[in-house]
């Protein structure tokens, strides 16, 4: 569909589309909103389809056991779907997955080792238990999965090879079934156990490569400090906090480029950067904000100390011998302070800023202005 034609598309069919988004987002999401893929909103959406799914066999299988007067069973399983449906109002009051996770999860193997035990209706009970192992493995990840299937599978063992004889309520199965029961449960267990697996790794894989990616799109190549995407998205994080902000902008840098070279300049903002490290206050954050400015911000902790913190900093640097081919070269740097936080927001902050830099370069250079 070209652009123009999506323009045109009638307001009514995109609000419906809206409202269809918005409604799966309450159902299947909570509303949970953030970060894609998080573990919290993939682990909220699992348990609550899960639960779902729960309630949508047991209520009607229930109703059905009822109607064909086998009491007990109808009783189960609509006890399960209470449950269930329970399972589903707490976590969509309290989103705690983990809880929630263990309400469905172990009324489910209690469920399946019932009917197994039973038969269900006519001896077909144990069909539903194929899809334990998925359900444990994605809920309760590789290594607690595989050791709850473990235990599932020897409780299995123990009902169909040995309860049957012992007790005479419950289901005979032939010799011939029972094997093969236990045998292609092993099979889907060890294929959902490799499909997890394989998922974990491939989930695990991507979550280092976007952290990667993350730091190197937050990271100024040439001093290895946060650039200015990456101090902004703190600054952005951090809103409504009190903080100071100071701008350091190093004098006469075009000077230093034409006398010395390129190299020499890269050289210099190097340094400058873990020269400026070392003068930090702990939880400073500092960025290289454009070419030869470097934007330092103070947490409340040294609100009242960012003129001192400047001041060392700004000694520091005068005081510095950069040694480069044998030479040794002095700079020096001004400062601008602001105040960032309610009354002061991030874009007016950085605009005061960059106005009170301009006032201490007119006022020579090699200051501080507040
Ligand atoms: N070597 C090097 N130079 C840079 C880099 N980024 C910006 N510059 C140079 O920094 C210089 C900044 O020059 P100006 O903005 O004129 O400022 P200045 O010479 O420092 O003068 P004042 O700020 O007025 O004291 C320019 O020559 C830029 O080419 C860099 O990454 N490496």
């Amino acid at each position: 569909m070209s652009e123009v034609a999506r323009g045109c598309q009638p307001n009514a069919q995109r609000d419906n589309k809206n409202l269809m988004q918005r409604c799966v987002h309450h159902v299947f999401y909570f509303g949970l909103s953030g970060e894609i893929f998080s573990e919290q909103i993939r682990r909220t959406l699992l348990v609550n389809l899960f639960s779902i799914v729960g309630i949508v066999f047991t209520f009607p299988l229930g109703i059905a056991a009822l109607y064909r007067s086998n009491t007990w069973l109808a009783l189960v399983l609509l006890c399960f779907a209470f449950i269930f449906c329970i399972n589903q109002f707490y976590l969509r009051r309290t989103r705690n997955h983990e809880i929630c996770a263990n309400i469905i999860i172990y009324p489910l193997y209690f469920l399946m080792l019932y009917l197994v035990f039973t038969g269900g209706v006519n001896g077909t009970g144990y069909v539903w238990i194929f899809c334990v192992p998925a359900v444990s493995l994605f809920i309760q990840g590789i290594k607690r999965g595989v050791i709850e299937m473990v235990i599932f599978t020897l409780l299995l063992i123990v009902i169909l090879y040995f309860l049957a004889s012992v007790y005479g309520f419950a289901f005979h199965y032939d010799e011939d079934l029972r094997f093969r029961v236990i045998a292609s449960f092993i099979v889907v267990f060890f294929l959902s156990t490799i499909y997890e697996y394989s998922m974990s790794r491939f989930n695990k894989a991507l979550h280092e490569s976007s952290k990667q990616l993350k730091e190197l799109a937050e990271t100024d190549p040439l001093t290895q400090l946060l650039n200015r995407r990456g101090m902004q998205q703190r600054l952005e994080e951090a809103e409504g906090a009190e903080l100071r902000l100071v701008l350091i902008d190093v004098d006469y840098f075009k000077n230093i480029n034409d006398q010395y070279g390129h190299d020499c300049g890269d050289f210099i903002l190097r340094s400058l950067a873990r020269l400026i490290q070392k003068e930090l206050p702990e939880g400073a954050w500092l960025s290289r904000w454009g070419g030869e400015e470097f934007l330092l911000a103070l947490n409340d902790a040294y609100l009242g100390q960012a003129i001192e913190v400047s001041e060392k900093i700004r000694q520091a640097i005068e005081g510095y011998d950069f040694n480069y081919d044998e030479q040794k070269i002095r700079i020096t740097a001004s400062f601008g302070i602001v105040p960032l936080g309610t009354d002061h927001p991030l874009a007016l902050a950085l605009k005061a800023a960059d106005s009170l830099l301009y006032k201490a370069k007119d006022a020579g250079r090699n200051n501080i202005c507040v």
